[in-house]
């Protein structure tokens, strides 16, 4: 929570308002019992209506005094806790997007959502409460303490036997209830991710008849959610109860003895009554400071999972370099392996071949051979895990990032695009293209006809993800943004699996005419890459062969079996 706490810093003045209005109205509180024992003691015992009725007024005064504290108080710290949430939620938004890849996978997108959510909501909730109770009741408890020693200090010893044992319940619960809040809290994340798979794959469950499965699985994560929240409930309930049976005690033991100091003549009426009144206070208070502790407890744990995010740090740093090597090497793989974070296994594995700029490039081979993690780490999506990567004849992590990925348009697998506009999503690679570009972009990439079909044109709304559009639309439409950026280098990773074959063809030579970009095609369809000026075929995360469809029909028998297995021996032959 400390390293949380310089987001208080632009609200300082709000941070101090706010508690010292507070303790304004807890002096009006402290000084009411005070005022009732004099009513009693001087007004009832001389039957003085004047005197009730005077002091009465006094009382209406504090009252009123201290409602406008209490809403000053409230006012500040809302303003301050507030604020807090908001500079919490931007940084830790912007520390995410510089989070790489691995950061990313390793936390899971479904915690990053909590956690930048719910639990930054809880952290705002506690700081509103320990700014409004910190000080308050604690000043309550000393405050009334205090008061109950000038009245008598024999019958204060209950006061001072009974809050240190509250204070030792309240600590004892607090200790044992802080783990079990980031148990639920793991509770919560688990929910989140079952509910999110299933909503994003409905169709799936839905056609494979997976329902009960996944209501299963749903109930076994709510079932482990109720139980974690189940014992910290029980637990925490236990708070009220005690702490009650030891006040409530307390204030028996205080009329007992008070009462045969009042035989005695060594306290007034008034003055019991008084005490009676000071327990009560110091009741209530610590009641607050117990919610307070829970609620405290609940943000302290959110405060750690929101710090453990702050926590991951980027394992890529930027280089300087805002300029190419200006060599004619586009892309340059220099014996290249890599593994992903936490896997022993090399995804890839010895890599070494360059390409020159405006080549094309087909990258073909099985599922899980290691085609998307290859051109993943062109845009340094990835660090090597040995070797080097060179664009335009620098490593890739001498560049600053900004620079090495404006020369790079990738279109990924799963074609995301954006809420919003065609024309919205078709600029976020180039601020500054025109329509006349985005229409050219949109021919090269066959999407024309998306965006004649819609009367809207360019204007035709795209809904969340872009499900108002077709699979094909959507790829279509990705391959366009990247192409409107201009690139120096397009990377289509496996980005027309959803076009039929005559479209996916077009798009191909309308690519390939491109001139001074270097593509790079992946693809599982021998179809897709064999008209590129060389291919590289890629087995188990290593290079099978390297070369034109032609030389590697005769060379490469991965890439023969590909071949064979996709086309017939015409079409294998004829295209070449
Ligand atoms: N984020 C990741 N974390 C850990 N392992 C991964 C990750 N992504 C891929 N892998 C593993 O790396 C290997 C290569 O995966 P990759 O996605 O590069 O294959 P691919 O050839 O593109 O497959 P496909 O054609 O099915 O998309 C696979 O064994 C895969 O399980």
């Amino acid at each position: 929570m400390r390293k949380l706490l310089k987001y208080l810093n632009k609200y300082k003045k709000e941070s101090i308002i706010g508690p010292l209005f507070k303790l304004l109205e807890a002096c009006f509180e402290l000084l009411v019992p005070l005022i009732m024992a004099s009513m009693i003691d001087v007004g009832i015992a001389k039957k003085d209506t004047g005197y009730i009725f005077g002091m009465g007024s006094i009382l209406i005064l504090f009252a009123v005094l201290g409602l406008a504290c209490s809403l000053t108080a409230q006012y500040f710290a809302a303003k301050a806790s507030v604020g807090f949430g908001t500079e919490l939620r931007h940084d830790m938004f912007v520390h995410i997007q510089e989070l790489s890849y691995s950061e990313i996978d390793q936390a899971g997108s479904a915690t990053l959502v909590t956690r930048i959510t719910s639990d930054i909501n809880q952290v705002q909730s506690g700081v509103n409460l320990v700014l409004r109770l910190f000080l308050r009741s604690p000043f309550i408890v000393v405050g009334a303490m205090i008061m109950a020693f000038t009245i008598s200090v024999k019958l204060a010893l209950i006061f001072a036997v009974a809050v240190p044992l509250l204070s030792i319940v309240i600590y004892g619960i607090m200790v044992v209830s802080i783990p079990l809040y980031r148990r639920v809290q793991k509770g919560l994340d688990r929910i989140l991710l079952s509910t999110r798979e299933n909503l994003e794959g409905i169709r799936v469950v839905r056609a494979f008849g997976m329902q009960e499965k996944e209501k299963k699985e749903f109930e076994k994560e709510n079932e482990f959610f109720l139980a974690a929240q189940m014992l910290v409930g029980k637990i925490s309930a236990l708070l009220n109860p005690v702490t009650y049976i030891i006040v409530n005690a307390a204030a028996i033991a205080i009329v007992w003895y008070g009462g045969k100091e009042v035989y005695a003549g060594g306290i007034t009426q008034g003055e019991v009554i008084a005490l009676v009144n000071y327990m009560t206070q110091i009741l209530l208070a610590l009641v607050a400071l117990s919610n307070l502790i829970v609620s405290f407890t609940k943000a302290l744990a959110c405060a750690n999972r929101v710090n453990e995010v702050f926590a991951l740090r980027p394992s890529i740093t930027e280089g300087q370099e805002t300029e190419g090597a200006g060599t004619d090497e586009a892309v340059a793989f220099e014996n290249v392996s890599f593994a992903y974070p936490k896997s022993k296994a090399y995804a890839a594995q010895d890599l070494e071949f360059s390409v020159k700029k405006g080549e094309m490039i087909g990258i073909i081979g099985g599922t899980g051979s290691g085609k998307s993690t290859l051109v993943n780490l062109i845009p340094r999506f990835y660090d090597v895990t040995e070797g080097c990567v060179k664009v335009d004849g620098r490593d890739v992590k001498e560049y600053c990032l900004e620079t090495l990925r404006k020369k790079i348009g990738i279109v990924p697998q799963k074609a995301v695009l954006f809420q919003g506009s065609i024309r919205d999503n078709m600029k976020i690679g180039n601020e500054d293209a025109d329509d006349e570009a985005i229409m050219e972009a949109l021919k090269i990439a066959q999407a024309r006809e998306v965006v004649g079909e819609k009367p809207e044109g360019l204007d035709h709304m795209i809904s969340e993800s872009g499900k108002n559009l077709s699979g094909g639309q959507r790829q279509r439409l990705t391959i366009a943004r990247a192409i409107v950026k201009k690139p120096e280098i397009l990377i289509l990773d496996d980005s027309a699996s959803a076009l039929d074959f005559a479209t996916d063809a077009r798009l191909r030579k309308a690519v390939r005419g491109l001139k001074d970009m270097t593509v790079f095609v992946v693809s599982q369809r021998a179809a897709s890459v064999m008209q590129a000026d060389r291919i590289i075929v890629l087995e188990d995360g290593r290079i099978a062969g390297i070369g034109t469809h032609q030389e590697l029909l005769k060379t490469c028998p991965v890439y023969e079996e590909i071949c064979y297995s996709q086309l017939s021996e015409k079409e294998a032959g004829y295209h070449a």
